[in-house]
């Protein structure tokens, strides 16, 4: 702990993320930037180095990890989760930078008004640092351009119930007029990609079975949904589009024919997707409940070819927690439940777990959840991997060691996970944000995080 709380003038290690590569190198860190990189030189020589400079011996060292997909849900639903929990929780799972979503918070990101409302009550809360999305709601197409100015990322939106009143979906008219609207900047509109296409209601299934809940929310509701993102995508050409928390793998033929032909489409899935499957799913184990669901294990071997392939460009948390009355209501009920997983502390450990098993290696990993999501956050000039003049963001962490989930180890408000009990393998050590020692073994030191706004 001789270092906690510091800035540190270098960290050096034998396994060093360096252009796609793990390599001995030390790196010198400056005014919280990469100002120095040295390669193949062993940690030993660079622990000779004057300053405060960090030995990773044999750990790896690898940018932060990037999530662009949290819903903090602060102010208005603080009791759900918190800006100082859930950056709190980030941080320890060796995450430097959180890109919060417009809902469950009350009110929405949806005008420049509440934007304000929003920064004001995540002043000095924040452990990591942290950026915003917008949203798209019916009527608020005036505030588009202001909340860009303020620098919001760009706008998600809703083809179908968002779960919150306040955060209503929008129809294929007004994401039109949206992407009309945000032609020519840099923001991207994001998908929650479900539409409502009337073929699944069946009112006597039994709810406290999840395989009601997942009847009542085929593919089809995913793939009608990114059709319209198709016809609506090839109609603006320009302007960036997003899908969110992609969980079916039927809609990847037409996600990869986009990206061939050149349109400006990202995906994204989640450790959800990627690592849980409905036969491990009892009756009334509604912290598996998210929307779109968690489906076959078919689907899921086509997820991570899909990763593999390139037409997925990304992994993030899309951790969306709430109380635990809300998420495991008297009848644990899963047609009542609160759809959201939280998970934003384990990330890293859930798809190293699978990753390594499934022939992956670090490098990719840290291209799927540090690289891609700085990309789509339209900073991937100083985040998401270790160069000189990029922020020393960095998670140091331990890929070979186990360790059970349990409750007295999660930090985020809501304890409620599906991950509990689950021994995951990939154990972070300590994060470093912008050169400051942060985080180690369990410890903090002070809040740092800069909120990512004009
Ligand atoms: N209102 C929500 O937080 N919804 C979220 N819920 C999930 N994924 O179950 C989401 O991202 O759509
Ligand atoms: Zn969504
Ligand atoms: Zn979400």
């Amino acid at each position: 702990m001789q270092f906690l709380g510091k800035k540190l003038d270098g960290i050096c290690g034998k396994r060093v993320l360096l252009d796609g590569e793990l390599i001995p190198a030390t790196i010198k860190i400056s005014d919280g930037k990469i100002t120095e990189i040295q390669r193949h030189v062993a940690g030993e020589n660079a622990a000779n180095m004057e300053g405060s400079i960090f030995n990773a011996g044999n750990h790896v060292v690898m940018p932060g990890i990037f999530d662009s997909h949290v819903h903090i849900n602060e102010p208005g639903r603080t009791e759900w989760e918190g800006f100082f929990t859930a950056t709190k929780a980030a941080l320890a799972g060796g995450i430097t930078t959180i890109i919060d979503m417009p809902l469950n918070s009350i009110p929405p990101t949806t005008t420049l008004d509440n934007l304000a409302i929003k920064l004001d009550s995540a002043k000095a809360k924040c452990h990591t640092d942290l950026g915003f999305w917008g949203g798209v709601v019916p009527g608020n197409i005036d505030s588009l351009k202001p909340l860009i100015n303020k620098g919001v990322i760009g706008f998600k939106c809703f083809l179908i119930c968002s779960g919150v009143d306040e955060f209503p979906h929008v129809n294929e008219d007004e994401v039109d007029q949206a992407l009309n609207e945000i032609k020519g900047t840099n923001a991207v509109l994001a998908f929650h990609a479900e539409t409502d296409c009337g073929t699944c209601a069946n009112n006597n299934a039994d709810p406290t079975q999840y395989s009601s809940f997942l009847a009542s929310r085929p593919d089809e509701m995913e793939l009608d949904a990114i059709k319209m993102v198709d016809r609506l995508c090839r109609k603006h050409k320009n302007v960036r589009c997003h899908i969110v928390h992609l969980s079916t793998a039927k809609a990847l033929p037409i996600l990869s024919k986009l990206k061939e032909d050149g349109f400006p489409i990202t995906v994204e899935t989640c450790p959800h997707y990627l690592t849980l499957n409905p036969q491990e799913i009892s009756d009334r184990q509604t912290q598996y409940k998210c929307c779109p669901p968690i489906r076959d294990t078919e689907n899921q071997n086509k997820l991570w070819n899909g990763l593999k392939t390139g037409v997925i460009d990304m992994i993030v948390s899309d951790h969306s927690p709430c109380t635990v009355d809300l998420k495991q209501p008297g009848k644990k009920d899963f047609m009542e439940a609160w759809g959201g997983i939280s998970s934003v502390q384990f990330g890293l450990p859930i798809i190293w777990s699978q990753a390594e098993s499934r022939g992956f290696d670090i490098p990719t990993l840290s291209r799927w959840m540090s690289e891609e999501p700085a990309r789509l956050a339209g900073m991937s000039n100083v985040k998401g991997k270790l160069e000189i003049n990029y922020n020393a963001d960095i998670v140091i962490w331990n890929d070979e060691k186990t360790f059970e989930v349990t409750e007295d180890i999660v930090l985020h408000r809501n304890k409620i996970t599906p991950y509990k009990g689950k021994t995951l393998k990939g154990k972070v050590l300590a994060t470093i944000l912008r050169g400051q020692l942060v985080y180690e073994d369990g410890n903090f030191s002070n809040i740092n995080g800069r909120l990512l706004i004009n």
